[in-house]
């Protein structure tokens, strides 16, 4: 971009030209702060007016108020939420080709008049637009402050001196409160000598991308909003329909357009998407990073920021199991097994009595069954079929059901004065015969009920009495007669205490904490797993304790979802929520001011409420497993969905069964693919460094160019036999001297508690990850240690690598173990040309 008009150097002149054009926007600024402040005027008087009206007291005066109340209440939540710095970003626009205005006062079209350019190169400035991150309409409707995400603002982000359209100054103004306090510009068509109000437009600045990008990084991510660049504003913009996919290489800025995207569909149809945008993020340190993004885009409320071990009610895994077990456990293999394992959990424990050595007998918290000489399962009726099978007997905790009795293997009650069996092979054939379709267990119990009683019926004997009537042709008493008999039947406890353990409400986790039996999990995962990835897998998910309430994997969830399927819940009474008043009134309380909720808070009050989205945002959606797309699928079955992700930072080990997965749960819906070139994150002397292992991980995968050069290399530190903690310790501490912000110690996942401890009392800017974690995150500074361990983790070891060498803005440090076999200098062999 070449600057002609730009004042060099900082001469006088160009200071006074910066306080100059720094007064002018302070001016609209003050402007805007005077309008905002006659509009918080108004609707402190309608809050009061309203005040006043409810002490009338009648139910229509109440109505009002309360309508009066409430809009008032949205007003001054958002002028008070987005006082701060919305004023942003001008843009100063050559004539347009028509003279329509559209709805917020700014002429529409994008194209500039014929005759906007005479044949001198020179031009007149027809229109000056101020974009901020709330529309302001002055008292004569004229646009004091375009919404960001308004159709005028547009241009702001999309030209480019390419292709300029209209624009021709674009500035960015930088404003704390009611200050202004600089200005950077870009011109758009440089060729121009261009005039506002008579006198040459002046330029300043090196523009404020690069401004943006140089500054030190927090522990959260801040909005891009004031510097938005042309190919990202094409996604955040892009058509809501279908399916939006978007790649690029790290630091191209997909996570921030992601969330500038939910905030612009909100924008754009709030009606519509105010049945929820849910983004899936892979871990908690991500949504903890990203989620004050959208509040500050003035969206809160909407959208539920979820990591993936979290989308499940309850669950907040955070645990990741060895490789070798996720890789099982996030496959599309394991689905049969949990198909399997819902149905066969119905069936008692198979263990012979005492097999299990202490956990015998009923577990505690289980209800002893009633023994009033009718009930056949249980200890009370020795000589049953128990002493053949063992199944009869009470041994250990059986599935489904935490501290559930083991499955009976007869049924005795007494109807219409008679004594009724059904023996263990007849209730074999009835369950056989229920679960041979492929309804959710849970569900099937009814029908299971229904074919118990046809069974008893059918031995009472008054179904041939039944039979006589009919033949009579008296239909009506013999229903009446098995009406009688049925309801006989089912308000014996026997019969009910026989259905509860016969056909228990199975949940998700009692299946998940039987499946950590090895034989159980054995006999589900016959011929689908080895007995090497069965013993594994059992072993991880006794983790979960044998309630299964314990800590779950973050792959677990996605298995524990997939079970809630499986098994389906059974409809019953829904319990009321607790209304707020003003609930009531508007059910639009996410509007309402001074209810201090977290985004967290939030996000699972929405989870709480919903189980499906209306848009639904995936980010680094190349780490989804099958289990998990499918999971997150369910989510936005009749959703749109933006789809953000990069191949070469994958650390599922099977691209394609999960590329396959991810076709299931985008359906035949019409994708619209987006790529991002450019890396803003790195530095290109940092992004060098890792495309060395790019091309070793993905060959010909090409890496985003870097946006800027900070002249300093990655710095190399090798550690033979010493210290490591010292070495580690020693290098974070070196650079917290060098950069004002956050930075990352990236270990090896197994190396992670280990690296917390070498780096305690350096303090809160620094940080210890496992590699999975770093996921996404980005510091000041990164120490990367030992890339040999990290590659050499798992099967995708070279792609997790390539994340964690991608993570730093201005410097990097890698130090390599004798295992990274370091040259003179400590470069590691993976690091070499
Ligand atoms: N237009 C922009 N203006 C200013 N900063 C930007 C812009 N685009 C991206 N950035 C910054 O670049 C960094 C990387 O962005 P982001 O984390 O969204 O990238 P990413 O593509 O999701 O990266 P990764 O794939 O490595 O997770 C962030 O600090 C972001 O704020």
């Amino acid at each position: 971009m070449s600057h002609p008009a730009r004042p060099t150097g900082n001469s006088a002149g160009a200071d006074s030209v910066r306080d100059r054009e720094i007064a002018v926007e302070q001016e609209h600024l003050d402007q805007v702060y005077r309008r905002l402040e006659e509009k918080i005027d108004e609707a402190e008087f309608l809050m009061n007016d309203a005040a006043k009206r409810g002490q009338v007291g009648t139910p229509g005066a109440l109505a009002e108020r309360d309508a009066q109340v409430f809009r008032a209440g949205i007003h001054l939540n958002r002028l008070n939420n987005e006082f701060e710095d919305f004023l942003f970003g001008r843009v100063d626009l050559l004539p347009g080709k028509d003279g329509k205005k559209g709805p917020d006062g700014a002429y529409t079209s994008v194209e500039p008049a014929d005759d906007a350019v005479r044949d001198d190169d020179s031009a007149d400035i027809a229109e000056t637009l101020h974009i901020g991150r709330i529309g302001v309409l002055d008292s004569d409707y004229s646009p004091l402050v375009i919404d960001w995400r308004a159709p005028a603002a547009a241009p702001f982000y999309r030209s480019t001196p390419v292709d300029p359209g209209r624009v021709v100054r674009r500035r960015v103004i930088r404003s704390k409160g009611r200050r202004v306090l600089g200005v950077e510009d870009d011109l758009m068509r440089p060729e121009l000598t261009a005039t506002l109000n008579g006198a040459t437009l002046p330029v300043i600045g090196d523009g404020a991308l690069m401004a943006a990008l140089g500054q030190a990084r927090s522990h959260t991510m801040r909005d891009i909003v004031s510097s938005i660049q042309a190919e990202q504003d094409l996604v955040i913009r892009a058509p809501a329909a279908s399916v939006t996919e978007v790649s690029g290489g790290p630091g191209t800025g997909k996570t921030a357009v992601a969330l500038h995207r939910a905030a612009y569909l909100l924008y754009q149809d709030r009606r519509r998407y105010a049945g929820g945008i849910l983004v899936v993020s892979p871990t908690p340190l991500l949504v903890a990073y990203t989620e004050g993004v959208l509040p500050s885009l003035g969206e809160e409320g909407q959208v539920a920021i979820r990591a993936v071990g979290s989308l499940v009610d309850g669950a907040e895994a955070t645990a990741y199991d060895e490789p070798a077990v996720s890789r099982v456990k996030g496959s599309a293999r394991m689905l049969k097994v949990l198909r399997k394992a819902a149905r066969g959990a119905l069936e008692g424990d198979r263990t012979p009595a005492g097999g299990r050595g202490g956990r015998g007998g009923r577990t505690a918290g289980q209800p002893a069954a009633r023994s009033n000489g009718q009930l056949a399962f249980g200890d009370d009726d020795p000589g049953t079929a128990r002493d053949d099978s063992g199944a009869n007997s009470a041994t250990g905790a059986p599935p489904g059901t935490p501290g559930r009795a083991a499955t009976p293997t007869r049924l005795r009650v007494v109807a219409f004065g008679r004594r009724l069996e059904l023996e263990s092979d007849e209730l074999h054939r009835i369950r056989q015969s229920v679960l041979g379709g492929a309804a959710p267990v849970n569900l099937l119990r009814p029908r299971a009920r229904k074919l118990l009683l046809d069974a008893l019926w059918a031995k009472s004997g008054a179904a041939s009495r039944a039979g006589d009537h009919m033949a009579k042709g008296d239909a009506e008493l013999a229903a009446e007669l098995r009406g009688g008999f049925d309801d006989d039947v089912t308000s014996e406890d026997s019969f009910i205490e026989f259905l509860d353990a016969w056909w228990p409400e199975l949940t998700a986790r009692g299946v998940l904490a039987a499946m950590a039996d090895e034989r159980r999990l054995g006999r589900w995962a016959r011929r689908i797993l080895n007995p090497n990835e069965t013993r594994k897998v059992a072993r991880s998910l006794r983790r979960a304790g044998p309630d299964g309430t314990g800590p779950l994997s973050v792959h677990d969830v996605a298995i524990l979802d997939e079970l809630e399927q499986l098994l389906g819940t059974p409809s019953r009474p829904r319990r009321r929520r607790e209304l707020d008043p003003l609930d009531q009134l508007t059910g639009l309380e996410e509007l309402m001011p001074q209810r201090e909720e977290s985004q967290r808070e939030r996000a699972e009050r929405l989870a709480a409420e919903r189980t499906e989205y209306a848009h639904v945002i995936v980010d680094e959606a190349q780490d989804l497993t099958p289990m998990q797309w499918r999971m997150v699928g369910r989510r936005g079955r009749h959703a749109t969905w933006t789809v953000v992700g990069d191949a070469a930072q994958s650390s599922w080990s099977d691209p394609d069964e999960a590329a396959e997965a991810r076709d299931e749960a985008l359906g035949n819906r019409p994708r619209r693919h987006f790529t991002l070139t450019v890396n803003y994150r790195n530095p290109a002397e940092i992004a060098a460094l890792a495309a060395k292992v790019l091309a070793l991980a993905m060959p010909g995968m090409e890496s985003p160019a870097a946006v800027r050069s900070t002249g300093v290399e990655p710095r190399f530190s090798a550690v033979r036999d010493g210290d490591l903690a010292a070495v580690v310790r020693e290098e974070a501490g070196r650079l917290l001297d060098r950069v004002d912000g956050t930075i990352g110690v990236v270990v090896a996942m197994n190396r992670r508690e280990q690296a917390a401890r070498w780096l305690a009392g350096l303090g809160d800017r620094v940080v210890a990850l496992g590699s999975l974690e770093a996921k996404g995150l980005e510091y000041d500074a990164t120490v990367v240690v030992s890339p040999a361990e990290i590659a050499d983790e798992s099967p995708a070891g070279l792609r997790v690598l390539y994340v964690a060498l991608t993570r730093a803005t201005q410097q990097l440090t890698v130090v390599s173990t004798g295992r990274d076999d370091p040259d003179e200098q400590g470069v590691p062999d993976l690091l070499r040309e």
